[in-house]
């Protein structure tokens, strides 16, 4: 801990290598320069010892010698004025030799021997003073007989003098040498002692290295493997790195940096929710993991009724908000453990494992299409939307993964189909039924093309003189081998693969050909009415394709009304009023098709630029027989008359229908009990005029 804490950067690690080094280094620096300056000192003891010794000892010689010569001429001349002239040299001389040895002895003894030598030298030269001194007291009182005898007596000294100076000299050699020889074992020493700092130096060095190098690299090989495994796309790693150094940094920025892709790649970023590929690895791992026996794994597919209306209209920062919301009340409906994942688009999927009883999925759909009823509020606009929920079941439906989204979704489908707003479990029959949808829509899309496309016309006709003032256009297909498809059975394909918009021009190109060709003789005002899907509102230029149809085919707006259902008008959209107002700026004139089938409100009716309400043939057929349904037929035809709207009273098949109708105040009627929908050239024999039928003639229309 310390260690790290120390040494937890990598700067500071070789920070401390290269003080290792200096430390070392210096240490090793300050011994050469300890031990140079040791053997200097020796080497100047040893010079102080022996050399100044030496020449000490042959300074008190040349005295001596001096002292000595000089009495051996007194005594050669015997000459009063030499003794006058040369006595005080000789004393100089002798002096200069007592001091030169007095400097000498006490300096320098270091053993028995020396100091043996020393005390025969010292009595040696004492004993030469004394007698040099009786010699140069003899020469001045001119008693050469006593100056001979101090000289002879001077002579024996001066020879013992010698031999003793000899051996002193000797020793004195001998010492020198055993200095020089201590200091050349002393220099060898001090160069292997620096031979052994300087490997201890760098095995220190190298240790320390190698130990850096360690903590460097062992970490910075996890760091590289990391950063090669993100760069495979491998984002589950184990590798760690303790350090805090600048490894151990990049280490944990790159754990970041693949929690952040991990997050990025298995997440939808707008609502944080799993994405698709997260959802099919749970999918996959929950399948192939161990499993309760008796339990089943449900699969949720979730998608929002209208909302690429809310989205294409409202704008896409309404339809994020929207999805935000969603994902939130679908998190709060399931059981911890679940999974919501977003898949993509208004597409929710939901994971459900360990499922007790089948009752739980059902109360968990229940829960979600509730919470989908509260209103949302996006952009301070409250906008309903509902949700279509399709189930499938592990291991009931199928063991595969691929297959359980699949079904999933197929059950969705058949939960849109049946209305919308609820839940659908998956059958092996939605199967079939999808595999005749898919070749159904193969087919469908070559429809056109293929010229397989006919509008037949229903006839209206105005009461009370039966007069045909119209007729609605109706789609159908001759299926080659199939023969005449009803609307109903291939349109809800149309709208959901977006067919329909082509189909919806072709068929708005032939019905104002039809009314152009109708109306041309002037007689007679033919209106031709149209269906239009709610798909071909999402296309934002349907105004100026209808525009431009018109144009092309001459048809005047006064000949074409183009019907539409009430829940379009549900969507609360402003978009919708726009193209309206603009059909009804050109001169267009706008149906509500199936009125009375769809939502409460009538809000609409004052809001929206209406010309006319047909009423859904479910009422016109129940108000001749039931009084209930006779009084809503009697309202709507109220409510129309109040507002200034049209009455198109549908599927009129019996003359009491027509009666009761007519007696009500209904100005058109369409119905089998006129005529079926005709091909167009059969229209051309149509009476002008339908006689007022009675219901024996039913049969034969
Ligand atoms: N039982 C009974 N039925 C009667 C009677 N009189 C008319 N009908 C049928 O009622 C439907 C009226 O059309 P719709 O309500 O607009 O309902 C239409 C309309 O919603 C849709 N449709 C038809 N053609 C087109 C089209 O070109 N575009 C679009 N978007 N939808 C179309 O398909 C639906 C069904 O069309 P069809 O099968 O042609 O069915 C027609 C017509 O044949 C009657 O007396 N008794």
């Amino acid at each position: 801990m310390t260690r790290y804490r120390l040494l937890s950067t990598i700067k500071s690690r070789i920070i401390f290598a290269l003080g290792i080094g200096a430390v070392t280094t210096i240490t090793i620096g300050l011994f050469g320069t300890f031990s140079v300056s040791r053997m200097s000192t020796d080497v100047h003891g040893m010079y102080s010892e022996n050399t100044v010794q030496l020449a000490k000892l042959s300074n008190v010689t040349i005295a001596l010698l001096n002292s000595r010569a000089t009495l051996r001429r007194l005594q050669a001349t015997r000459l009063a004025a030499d003794v006058e002239r040369f006595a005080p040299g000789i004393r100089a001389d002798l002096d200069m030799a007592d001091r030169e040895w007095a400097s000498y002895y006490p300096a320098d003894v270091h053993d028995g021997r020396e100091r043996e030598l020393a005390g025969r030298l010292d009595a040696l030269i004492a004993q030469n003073r004394r007698y040099a001194d009786q010699a140069v007291a003899a020469f001045t009182a001119s008693n050469f007989d006593a100056a001979a005898a101090a000289l002879n007596g001077g002579a024996e000294v001066a020879a013992a003098l010698t031999w003793v100076l000899r051996e002193d000299v000797a020793l004195r050699l001998q010492q020198a040498k055993a200095a020089s020889d201590e200091s050349t074992s002393t220099a060898s020493r001090i160069s292997a002692i620096s031979v052994v700092l300087v490997v201890v130096n760098l095995l220190i060095a190298a240790a320390v290295s190698v130990a850096i190098l360690r903590s460097i690299l062992g970490p910075l090989k996890r760091a590289v493997g990391m950063a090669n495994n993100i760069a495979s796309g491998k984002l589950e790693n184990r590798l760690t790195v303790d350090s805090r150094d600048e490894i151990g940094q990049l280490f944990a920025a790159m754990k970041k940096m693949e929690r952040q892709l991990r997050q990025m790649i298995y997440h939808d970023p707008l609502t944080s929710l799993p994405n698709r590929v997260l959802f099919n690895e749970r999918l996959k791992q929950t399948v192939a993991g161990p499993a309760d026996p008796d339990a089943l794994l449900g699969v949720m597919m979730i998608d929002m009724d209208r909302f690429k209306g809310v989205n294409d209209t409202m704008g896409h920062a309404a339809g994020d908000e929207l999805l935000s919301e969603a994902a939130e009340r679908l998190t709060v409906c399931i059981r911890p453990g679940d999974t919501v994942a977003r898949l993509g688009g208004d597409e929710f999927a939901v994971l459900l494992p360990n499922v007790q009883d089948r009752r739980i999925l059902d109360d968990i759909a229940r829960r979600i299409i509730a919470r989908f009823d509260e209103r949302f509020a996006l952009n301070g606009r409250e906008v309903f939307v509902t949700c279509s929920i399709g189930i499938s079941l592990y291991p009931v439906d199928s063991i595969e993964p691929d297959d359980l989204l699949k079904y999933a979704d197929s059950a969705m489908y058949l939960a849109k189909r049946s209305g919308r707003r609820g839940f659908r479990y998956y059958s092996k029959e939605l199967t079939e039924d999808a595999a005749k949808r898919l070749a159904l829509e193969s087919e469908l899309r070559r429809a056109v093309e293929r010229g397989e496309l006919e509008l037949h016309y229903q006839p209206k006709v105005s009461f009370p003189h039966h007069e045909v003032v119209g007729s609605e256009a109706l789609l159908r297909w001759r299926r080659a081998g199939v023969g005449l498809v009803p609307p109903n059975d291939f349109i809800p394909v149309a709208e959901e693969t977006g067919l329909i918009v082509d189909m919806g021009n072709w068929v708005l190109r032939e019905a104002c050909r039809a009314a152009a060709e109708w109306n041309a003789g002037g007689e007679a005002l033919h209106k031709v009415s149209v269906n239009l899907s709610a798909r071909q509102f999402e296309s934002h230029d349907l105004v100026s394709v209808v525009g431009a149809i018109l144009d092309e085919t001459g048809c005047r707006p006064e000949w074409l009304e183009l019907e539409i259902t009430e829940s379009l008008l549900l969507e609360e959209d402003g978009a919708i009023l726009t193209t309206l107002s603009a059909f009804r700026a050109m001169g267009l004139s706008i149906a509500i098709d199936d009125f009375g089938t769809g939502y409460s409100s009538l809000s609409y009716l004052a809001r929206f630029p209406i010309d006319t309400l047909k009423i859904d043939k479910s009422f016109v057929q129940k108000a001749a027989t039931d009084r209930r349904h006779a009084e809503l037929v009697k309202a709507i035809l109220s409510i129309a008359r109040c507002l200034g709207q049209e009455v198109v009273a549908e599927g009129v098949e019996t003359a009491e229908q027509a009666v009761f109708l007519r007696q009500n105040g209904c100005q058109v009627a369409q119905g089998f009990l006129f005529s079926r929908p005709l091909p167009k050239p059969d229209m051309a024999s149509l009476p002008r005029r339908f006689a007022p039928a009675e219901p024996s003639e039913l049969a034969s229309r």
